[in-house]
C-alpha cells in the first residue's frame, strides 16, 4: 500500500519552479531516500506533503489523505512524525517543557524509551543546546507519539558519528515494525547505509527513482590492478571500462596516463598518447567481471581489488552531465 503518493506535484514560487511534476510512491515499511543538493526542492516537497504550502498543480496523498483536503490531512497527520531541517524550538523553553508540550498535543507514549537512546540535556534551555542536542530533541519529538510515517528533513545534521549510527539502527528497527520513512538528505553515505529506494531530485525534477542496489550497480565497481609484469593496455579494451588510469615502472610504457572512457564497444580502448603497457591501473567498471578476469588470466598479478564505487560517483553521474540526465 502506498503511504505517500505524488502525482504530478508541482510548486512555483513566482518564476521559480521549486517542484516540477513530481510523481512517485513510497510503500509501507520502506525507508525512502530523497536525495538532492541544496535548493533542489526537497523541503518544498515535504512542506506540500504536510500541508504547510499548497501545490500549484498536481496532487498527493499522505496515509490516504489528499493534501488539498485540509481536514483529512490534519487527521492523517496525527500518525505522522515530522523532523524539520530547522525544528525552531522555543529557545527559552527547557527540553522537558518542549517534550511536555508535544506530548500534550499529540501524545508521548514512547518518550522514555526514546530518551534512553537520544538523551538531550532536558533541564537546560534550548538556547544552550548544541546543534546535535537540538537534533536529538527533535528526534524524540518526531517519534514519541509512535507515528506510522515519519518525514525527516536532513535528520542527522549535527549528530556525532556514534549518534548517527544509533539513529540508523533505530530507523531500521522502526522499519521492521512497519514504520515508513521519507528521508531527505544530501549525505550520500547515509542513504547508502539506510535506504531501500532512492529518488534523486535536481532543479525541482525527479531524475531517477531506483532501489539503492540499482544505483550501485549502475555506478559500477572500482577496479585496481597491480601486476608484476607489463600488461598491454589493449587487454582492457573491454566494454564497461571507464576512466582508465595506468602507470608502469616498465621503461616501455612511460609514466602513466588517464585514458577516459575506453570500453564503449565502438572506439578503441586506447587512443592517442597512452602508455602501451601498464603494471598498475585503476578504472571504473560497469561490464562483465568474468570477461575482465578472463582477459587478465594470462598475466601475473600481485594484487586485484574490485570495490563498490562511492555513491558520490553515482551522484556525479546524475548531476555532473547535461540537464536532462
Ligand atoms: N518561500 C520561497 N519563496 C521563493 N523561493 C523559494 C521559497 N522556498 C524555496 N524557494 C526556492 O525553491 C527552490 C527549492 O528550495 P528547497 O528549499 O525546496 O530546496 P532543498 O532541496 O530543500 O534545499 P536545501 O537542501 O538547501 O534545504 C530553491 O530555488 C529555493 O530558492
Amino acid at each position: 500500500m502506498a503511504v505517500i503518493d505524488l502525482e504530478g506535484l508541482t510548486k512555483d514560487y513566482g518564476d521559480v519552479r521549486a517542484a516540477d511534476d513530481l510523481t512517485l510512491t513510497v510503500d509501507r515499511g520502506e525507508i525512502f531516500g530523497y536525495l538532492g543538493p541544496n535548493g533542489a526542492g526537497k523541503t518544498t516537497t515535504i512542506r506540500m506533503l504536510l500541508g504547510f504550502i499548497s501545490p500549484t498543480a498536481g496532487s498527493a496523498q499522505v496515509l490516504g489523505a489528499d493534501i488539498r483536503d485540509r481536514k483529512a490531512l490534519l487527521e492523517a497527520r496525527r500518525q505522522v512524525g515530522y523532523l524539520s531541517d530547522d525544528p525552531g524550538f522555543d529557545e527559552e523553553a527547557t527540553g522537558t517543557e518542549i517534550l511536555d508540550l508535544h506530548a500534550a498535543v499529540k501524545g508521548g507514549e514512547r518518550r522514555d524509551e526514546l530518551l534512553e537512546l537520544f538523551d538531550p540535556p532536558l533541564d537546560r534551555q534550548v538556547r544552550e543546546y548544541s546543534r546535535g542536542n537540538v537534533q536529538k530533541l527533535g528526534i524524540v519529538t518526531t517519534f514519541m507519539h509512535d507515528p506510522d510515517l515519519v518525514i525527516l528533513d536532513e535528520p542527522t545534521s549535527g549528530l556525532d558519528p556514534l549518534m548517527k549510527q544509533r539513529f540508523s539502527e533505530f530507523l531500521r528497527a522502526e522499519r521492521d515494525r512497519g514504520v515508513t520513512t521519507f528521508f531527505s538528505s544530501h549525505i550520500l553515505s547515509e542513504v547508502r547505509r539506510l535506504c531501500d529506494r532512492v529518488g534523486i531530485i535536481r532543479n525541482g525534477r525527479l531524475v531517477t527513482v531506483d532501489p539503492i542496489e540499482t544505483l550501485l550497480t549502475r555506478s559500477g565497481k572500482v577496479v585496481r590492478i597491480h601486476a608484476s609484469e607489463s600488461i598491454p593496455v589493449e587487454v582492457l579494451n573491454l566494454e564497461g571500462v571507464h576512466g582508465l588510469e595506468t602507470s608502469t615502472s616498465d621503461s616501455s610504457g612511460g609514466n602513466g596516463s588517464e585514458n577516459g572512457d575506453t570500453g564503449d564497444g565502438d572506439s578503441p580502448a586506447v587512443a592517442g598518447e597512452q602508455t602501451a603497457h601498464f603494471s598498475e591501473c585503476a578504472f571504473t567498471f560497469t561490464g562483465d567481471i568474468n570477461a575482465l578476469l578472463e582477459r587478465l588470466a594470462p598475466y601475473d598479478l600481485l594484487d586485484l581489488s574490485i570495490e563498490e564505487a562511492p555513491l558520490e560517483d553515482v551522484f556525479m553521474r546524475f548531476y555532473g552531465g547535461e540537464d536532462d540526465v
